[in-house]
């Protein structure tokens, strides 16, 4: 099982491969990618990385996005993971008279994907991860209105971050499964960032990581019942 694992900066790839101390196994390569912040770097550099290893003739099982975010209260606090059952992008489409119209309703492309089930609810009973929808968005929460908006339009968004809507269309465009999970630093909301804590989400990603090489080992990306 080969698996690339895009994270946004540094300090979060550093965090993920802080769990691997050892080789997790001679069946499991984990490869930690700092690709940029935002969709666009998040997918130019996975879907760099997919084609380099599908040139070499090692291809990527899967891909994950991995980070920290902001969590939408009162269902994901600070400190808690969220790991995606669906990967939506908030932000993509077109102000209409109506309100914002995503490019789906405007006959374009996809605003959504969908990891693996049966490797989300594994994933969510091993690391005690909330499953819900994170969203992608190219702005960060700024206010409560927006807050209230975003959970309006998307009653089931756990979190936000910047990525997993990027890294999920390199993958799709490779035909290759994708996760997506977060580890809340901040509240999605008004902007604040003496309530930041990074430190915290960063250790919180180390954990869940360390729990996850057993599931990945077993997983049988040809068994993608959804
Ligand atoms: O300046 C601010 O107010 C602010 C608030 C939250 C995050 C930022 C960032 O620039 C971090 C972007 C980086 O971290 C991920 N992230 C973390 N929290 C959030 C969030 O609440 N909303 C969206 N993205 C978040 C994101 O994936 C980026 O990689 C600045």
């Amino acid at each position: 099982m080969r698996v690339l694992v895009t994270t946004a900066v540094p300090a979060e790839r550093d965090a993920v491969a802080a769990a691997f101390t050892a080789p997790a196994s001679a069946s499991l390569v984990l490869d930690p990618l700092a690709g940029g912040v935002g969709p666009a770097a998040a997918a130019a550099s996975t879907a760099a990385a997919l084609t380099a290893a599908a040139l070499t003739g090692e291809p990527y099982d899967l891909v994950v996005s991995a980070g920290i975010g902001g969590g939408f209260l009162p269902d994901a606090p600070v400190g808690s993971l969220v790991l995606a059952d669906e990967i939506t992008v908030a932000d993509l489409g077109a102000e209409t008279a109506d309100g914002f119209a995503p490019v789906t309703e405007l006959g374009f492309g996809t605003v959504t994907h969908r990891p693996p089930n049966s490797l989300v609810r594994e994933i969510a009973a091993v690391t005690g991860a909330r499953q819900g929808a994170v969203l992608t968005v190219s702005t960060v929460t700024g206010s409560a209105a927006r807050a209230v908006e975003l959970r309006r339009r998307h009653p089931r968004a756990l979190a936000e971050a910047m990525e997993g809507f990027g890294v999920a269309e390199a993958a799709a465009a490779h035909g290759v499964p994708v996760l997506e999970i977060r580890a809340v630093s901040n509240p999605v909301g008004p902007r604040d960032r003496a309530a930041w804590r990074i430190g915290e989400a960063l250790a919180a990603l180390t954990g869940a990581f360390g729990k996850l090489a057993p599931i990945l080992e077993s997983w049988n990306p040809h068994d993608l019942t959804h």
